[in-house]
């Protein structure tokens, strides 16, 4: 069997489910498991509504949500005639999940009421994908996703437990694919026990499709991009960026733990496990070859860069020259854990600590607010971290021009900056 995950690219319009529903028709095998992410940009419109209902600004959150409803509404009148009734059906159930909530008053924390409500971005694009699938003739059925993965309740970083969700899989997933075929259901997204849905964190689906592989012993996991294949570097920021055919899952793994925002960094792991190869197709010609992961270690790779944006740069410094050590960096990890961020880059000196973070105004004020209790703490924004692996003088020096690196640091195969 093999698991196929189709991201929000390849779903934000009318024609794009088109293609998916030509390559799912032409380029699975049966059977297959068919991750679905929520439509284009719709988890960001759904952060937007859980940001209001938060803010107790009722009647914005419902405005806000009206606009993905619509959207879904519209894409499923172009798409369907026969099961059009049958599918506004089930996206009417979620509606209702999402508004019943959004007229309620907030007594939770914040990740608890993002994760019920941005759940429903997924839920909402596989039923479309499943009905008109079957508006197309291909029968499949459709999986609430939620019924399978358990988690535990770390609302917006959920992590799985492997065994009461194995026994699941087990249990509801493979009769499925001997009835049906092809078994279409959602990424990043799980339930705990007491039924509260949960996400495993931002671009989670490319996670939920190898625990899936892993699960099933798949031959092989496919991510549906609309990139030829994995490249040196991004494309949209570099325009020259080359392809690259092959890679290890090491390498993949470095890459997008430095940020390359092409899979997700949980990826590998379930994957690496089983020797699952992952493949990176383009759904605007599933023709090209794209990219394969394996175990084995690619020769001559090209230089790859990763350039990460808004960047902002904390640096904590001790009050009275005494040194910043194991005890004071403990205590700021501890800060940042307990905001739920991580450094993209740290440098300890004697009675300094530098940490780079995407931008997040408000956590990295509370951190700092916190820390200022025993440092000194001085905040820079508007930076640009850039990562390059197999490096070489030259390309350091292009990237470099005449500027001078706010940080740097260098080991045999990765060099990265800050400027
Ligand atoms: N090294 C890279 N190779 C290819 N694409 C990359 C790379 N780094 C970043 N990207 C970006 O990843 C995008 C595809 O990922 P994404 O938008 O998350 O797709 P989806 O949401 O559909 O899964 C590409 O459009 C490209 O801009
Ligand atoms: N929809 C979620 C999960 C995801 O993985 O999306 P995508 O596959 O489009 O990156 C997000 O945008 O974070």
């Amino acid at each position: 069997m093999q698991v196929h995950k189709f991201g929000g690219a390849s779903l934000q319009s009318v024609e794009r489910f088109e293609q998916v529903a030509n390559i799912i028709a032409t380029a699975l095998a049966r059977p297959s498991v068919i991750v679905i992410s929520a439509m284009g940009k719709t988890t960001n419109a759904l952060e937007k509504v859980a940001a209001a209902f938060f803010e107790q600004r009722n009647a914005d959150a419902l405005q806000l949500f009206d606009q993905v409803k619509q959207q879904h509404l519209t894409t499923a009148k172009y798409l369907l005639v026969l099961h059009y009734h049958e599918c506004v059906a089930q996206l009417n159930d979620f509606f209702t999940e999402a508004e019943w909530l959004l007229h309620d008053k907030p007594v939770r924390e914040f990740d608890y009421y993002y994760d019920q409500l941005v759940c429903i971005g997924e839920l909402l694009s596989s039923t479309l994908v499943s009905f008109y699938l079957k508006e197309k003739k291909m029968a499949n059925a459709w999986l609430d996703v939620r019924d399978v993965f358990r988690t535990d309740n770390n609302f917006r970083e959920a992590t799985l437990d492997w065994d009461a969700s194995l026994q699941q899989v087990q249990h509801q997933v493979q009769p499925l694919l001997k009835s049906n075929g092809l078994v279409v259901t959602q990424g990043f997204i799980g339930c705990t026990i007491d039924n509260e849905s949960t996400t495993f964190g931002r671009e989670g689906s490319d996670f939920s499709a190898a625990i899936f592989a892993h699960m099933l012993d798949a031959e092989s996991q496919t991510i549906w991009k609309d990139v030829p294949s994995v490249m040196n570097a991004d494309p949209k920021q570099f325009p020259n960026a080359m392809p690259i055919h092959e890679l290890s899952y090491e390498e993949v793994i470095e890459m997008a733990y430095y940020g390359a925002q092409v899979i997700h960094p949980k990826t590998i792991k379930p994957l690496y496990e089983k020797k699952i190869p992952l493949q990176v197709k383009c759904f605007l010609d599933a023709s090209l070859p794209g990219t394969v992961i394996t175990r084995k270690r690619a020769q001559d790779l090209p230089p790859i860069i990763v350039k990460k944006t808004q960047q902002v740069l904390l640096e904590f410094m001790s009050r009275d020259y005494s040194f910043i050590g194991e005890h004071s960096v403990g205590q700021l990890y501890q800060l940042f854990e307990e905001e739920k961020i991580k450094p993209n880059l740290t440098q300890n000196g004697a009675i300094r600590f530098l940490a780079i973070f995407d931008q997040n105004e408000e956590k990295l004020q509370r951190i700092a607010a916190k820390a200022e209790a025993w440092l000194n703490v001085m905040l820079q924004k508007d930076l640009t971290l850039t990562t390059i692996r197999h490096y070489n003088d030259s390309i350091i020096a292009g990237m470099l021009g005449e500027h001078q690196p706010i940080l740097m640091q260098q080991t045999k195969e990765t060099v990265q900056f800050v400027l």
